[in-house]
């Protein structure tokens, strides 16, 4: 059984606070958006995990397939399974790429082997593998509190207009991001600035880690500018970066970006 992992951007993100487990509350809207990788699962006669496309740092025994297979495992009597990745997400990118393969893992293992698990209880699965990995379960634009993995859901659609990325050749930790972060308590909540119609978003809202990022990598900083010349009505890091995107009323022109940078047009 094959299925296609899909990446986020987030709109806005507020780190509001550090919890004594080491983790940050946060608020932030997810948005899922159309750059996926394709996961296949079969039965088989040992563990096994390949991958093609983008190189994937990292151990194999680390990679969230498989430690999503193990969470599983403890509570189902599954058999072995071959797993193949073709990785076409950015990584490092603020995407959440390995985020989506692992829940899209346990979507995977939930159809192919009929266990019949309640979307709560896959929410509950992934919110173990990562903070980011519960919103890939339903994947659909959600306001995000407390660790990114609780959720409202929000009528927003940004159908009708064109969204580009930007990858810059850089990738960002997202430990080594929170480092650099000091939380700050919010005042207006991004449940409500998301409301406000999106020519005044520039205005309001913000993501967090883009100070102490674009300070160590002022190229970030650059694409964002490029990404509002080109005419972008709203332009952000995504997530702890490296990837900019922005949401156009049509498809813009970024050759300029794409000799140093990776450009998505369409998402
Ligand atoms: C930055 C975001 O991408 C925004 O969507 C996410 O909050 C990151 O979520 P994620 O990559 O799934 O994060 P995890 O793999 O759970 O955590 C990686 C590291 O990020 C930090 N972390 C993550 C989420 C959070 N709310 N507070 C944190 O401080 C912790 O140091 C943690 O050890
Ligand atoms: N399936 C996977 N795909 C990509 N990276 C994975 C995967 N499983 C584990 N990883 C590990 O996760 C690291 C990337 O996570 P990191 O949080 O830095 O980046 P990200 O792609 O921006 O994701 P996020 O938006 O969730 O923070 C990789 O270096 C790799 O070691």
């Amino acid at each position: 059984m094959i299925l296609f992992p899909n990446a986020k951007i987030n709109i806005g993100l507020n780190i509001t606070e550090r919890r004594p487990d080491g983790y940050h509350n946060l608020e932030t809207i997810f948005y899922p958006i159309n750059i996926n990788d394709a996961l296949e699962v079969v039965e088989s006669s040992e563990l096994s995990f390949t991958s093609s496309g983008l190189d994937i740092p990292g151990r194999m025994e680390d990679n969230l397939c498989i430690k999503g297979y193990h969470l599983l495992k403890k509570d189902y009597d599954l058999p072995p399974v071959s797993i193949h990745l073709h990785k076409n997400i950015p990584i490092g990118a603020g995407l959440g790429g390995g985020s989506a393969d692992a829940a899209f893992f346990i979507k995977l293992i939930d159809q192919l082997f009929k266990l019949g698990l309640s979307v709560e209880k896959m929410t509950d699965y992934a919110r173990n593998l990562g903070a980011d990995c519960a919103f890939f379960i339903e994947s659909k634009p959600v306001f995000a509190f407390e660790r990114g993995d609780e959720f409202e859901p929000i009528k927003l659609d940004l159908s009708k207009y064109k969204i580009a990325l930007v990858m810059p050749d850089v990738h960002i930790s997202t430990s080594e991001a929170f480092g650099g972060i000091k939380p700050t308590p919010v005042k207006d909540s991004l449940l409500d600035l998301i409301a406000e119609p999106i020519t005044e978003w520039k205005k309001y809202i913000k993501n967090d880690f883009e100070t102490s990022v674009f300070k160590n990598h002022v190229e970030i900083r650059g694409v964002k500018a490029a990404l509002y010349e080109a005419g972008a009505i709203y332009a952000s890091m995504s997530g702890s970066g490296a990837s900019v995107f922005g949401i156009f009323e049509q498809i813009p022109d970024l050759q300029h970006l794409a000799e140093d940078n990776q450009v998505f047009y369409d998402i």
